[in-house]
């Protein structure tokens, strides 16, 4: 990359609660959630290149990927094309892949918004958050969301955001026990499971961390029964965390197979995080702020 790159942070995004009302007719759930991103996640770095489209990927995950057509990185480069009517626009795009995939934490997704960020950014483009989040709503349900990559309440089947103004940063540790887990079969599963019909929740407000804390804790994930009886390690992280001195909120992220736990501040969730991290070295362990300021 030269000086020229623009760089784009693609943070992790975690559910700290997910309702799930009934199938309907066009194979998506209607979904109530709320949404945040942590200072942990993909970086995405776009160039000027003579013609084309070009994606290279590195970073510890990199290998969890499939083919670079498949990159949801350049389905985004290429909606976004298609959206300005520009097909000669041209790039050279790195993703460094630090997030697990199929993990319940929205990096295909996160990438995908990221790259919509950057080639807007380098291609001097005229579209808004808004635009952008309709462009990426059909590469995957957490586009939209993570075009904001701040807390908000997702609804609809994902397309719906609001940013939420008053949500307060928190401390948490991410723990992935390295199952891949893909989403279809966990929304199929809880499909068997008589889903209710979906409430709407309402705007959350929580000025400081200990009201949010409380609040989540009192919130659910509808996909965490099904997905434990799919994937047994997630209620053993869940468990691990639960017995955590200080943890105050232990749930599963998305679909899984990542789990988050809630901690009052920065070094009780290090603490924590080294010690869960010890006890179980096969899992992916990080300790993290959730924050508005990230992208
Ligand atoms: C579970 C969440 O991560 C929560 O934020 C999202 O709802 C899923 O987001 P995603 O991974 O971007 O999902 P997509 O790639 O759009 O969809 C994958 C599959 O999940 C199921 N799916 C997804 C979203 C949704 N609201 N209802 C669904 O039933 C569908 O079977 C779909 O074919
Ligand atoms: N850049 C990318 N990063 C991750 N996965 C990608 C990417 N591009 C395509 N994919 C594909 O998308 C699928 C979902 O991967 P992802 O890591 O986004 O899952 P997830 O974290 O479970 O998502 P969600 O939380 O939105 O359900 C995988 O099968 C993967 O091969």
């Amino acid at each position: 990359m030269t000086g020229q790159a623009i760089r784009e942070f693609a943070p992790a995004k975690v559910n700290l609660s997910l309702n799930v009302g009934p199938l309907q007719a066009d194979g998506y759930h209607p979904v109530d959630s709320l949404v945040v991103f942590a200072d942990w996640g993909d970086v995405i770095f776009a160039e000027p290149a003579p013609e084309g489209l070009h994606l290279s990927v590195s970073g510890a995950h990199a290998a969890a990927l499939e083919s670079e057509a498949e990159n949801l990185v350049l389905k985004a480069a290429y909606a976004l094309r298609a959206a300005a009517g520009r097909p000669e626009l041209s790039a050279r795009i790195v993703l460094e892949k630090a997030l697990p995939v199929a993990a319940g934490l929205g990096g295909g997704s996160a990438d995908a918004a990221a790259t919509l960020r950057a080639l807007c950014h380098l291609w001097e483009l005229d579209f808004g958050a808004r635009q952008l989040a309709e462009i990426g709503s059909v590469l995957g349900s957490d586009v939209p969301a993570c075009v904001y990559s701040r807390p908000l309440l997702m609804r609809g089947r994902g397309e719906r955001v609001s940013p939420l103004l008053a949500w307060p940063d928190l401390h948490g540790v991410v723990v992935n026990p390295g199952v891949p887990v893909a989403t279809g079969p966990v929304f199929a599963a809880y499909d068997k499971t008589e889903p209710q019909a979906l409430v709407p929740g309402a705007m959350p407000i929580a000025g400081h961390g200990d009201a949010a804390v409380t609040l989540t804790a009192a919130l659910k994930n509808d996909l965490q029964t099904p997905a434990i009886a799919m994937v047994p390690e997630i209620g053993t992280v869940l468990d691990a965390l639960e017995g955590l001195p200080g943890c105050r909120v232990a749930r599963m992220s998305g679909s899984g197979a990542s789990c988050f736990g809630l901690f009052d501040d920065e070094p009780d969730a290090r603490t924590a995080a080294d010690e869960v991290a010890a006890q179980n070295p096969s899992w992916l362990v990080q300790p993290v702020k959730f924050a508005s300021a990230l992208v």
